[in-house]
């Protein structure tokens, strides 16, 4: 037990599919998982460990932001000894060309967070996703015929920004999408060499203002948590 997780030592799997929704943790342990049990519900932030296709498995809910989600990655890692952390969130599109539905895996996590000006004292870190995640994601989505766009995404510290136009910047330089996690989840793995990759889904456009209703959002989930899955193979 740890201060936020009341699994015992054992019962979470060395890879760990992480939605920052408890509930989408949930759906995805009913939907994919075999034999799933509730290791954690400590402040709803919902757990489980099962089986896919006969390989062990967990799936925890990590909360909005890096904050909370750094809560659950530390504690995972150096108390359960977590080794492959693969984020499945949703994300807003940058882009024009980057679709709602279109699944991102993100190669780099920019922020606006202060987490690494202030571990690296005013200095900039570049976190980065595991190679060998990654290398893995993109050939089963191409088996699995999977579109699926990479590259840089932004982690925010903010859903809504003072100035919506803000996001112009980053757009200009690239920056296909904005969540709120990933660029912590990648120093900490980073900090602890293990591997981690965030698969995101685009939920809404920023530029096209399209949304998905809550159906499309639960098809689209589905590919991406089947991409997921198979990593853990
Ligand atoms: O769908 P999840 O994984 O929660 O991710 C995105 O959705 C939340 C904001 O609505 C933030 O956590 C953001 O990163
Ligand atoms: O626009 C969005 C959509 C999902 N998650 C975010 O952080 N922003």
């Amino acid at each position: 037990m740890s201060v936020h997780i009341e699994a015992k030592k054992d019962q979470i799997a060395e890879t760990i599919l992480l939605p920052g929704d408890p509930m989408r943790a949930k759906w995805i342990a009913d939907t994919f998982l075999k034999d799933a049990f509730l290791y954690n519900d400590v402040r709803g932030m919902l757990g489980f460990t099962g089986t896919y296709k006969g390989k062990r498995i967990s799936v925890q809910g990590t909360g909005m932001g890096i904050p909370s989600t750094l809560i659950y990655c530390h504690e995972l890692i150096t108390e359960y000894g977590v080794k492959n952390l693969i984020r499945v969130g949703s994300a807003g599109s940058y882009q024009k060309e980057v679709h709602i539905r279109d699944i991102v895996i993100a190669m780099a996590a920019s922020t606006n967070s202060g987490l690494n000006t202030i571990r690296f004292n005013g200095a900039d870190f570049a976190p980065t996703a595991s190679f060998e995640l990654f290398q893995k994601a993109i050939e089963i989505a191409k088996q699995k015929n999977i579109p699926v766009k990479a590259g840089g995404i932004l982690s925010s510290d903010e859903f809504y920004a003072d100035d919506f136009d803000s996001y112009q910047k980053w757009a200009d330089y690239g920056v296909l999408c904005v969540e709120m996690e990933t660029s912590g989840l990648y120093t900490i793995a980073a900090k602890h060499q293990v591997n981690a990759l965030s698969i995101l889904t685009i939920s809404d456009n920023l530029v096209t203002k399209e949304r998905t209703t809550a159906d499309e959002r639960e098809q689209t989930f589905r590919e991406m948590i089947e991409i997921a899955l198979e990593l853990a193979l």
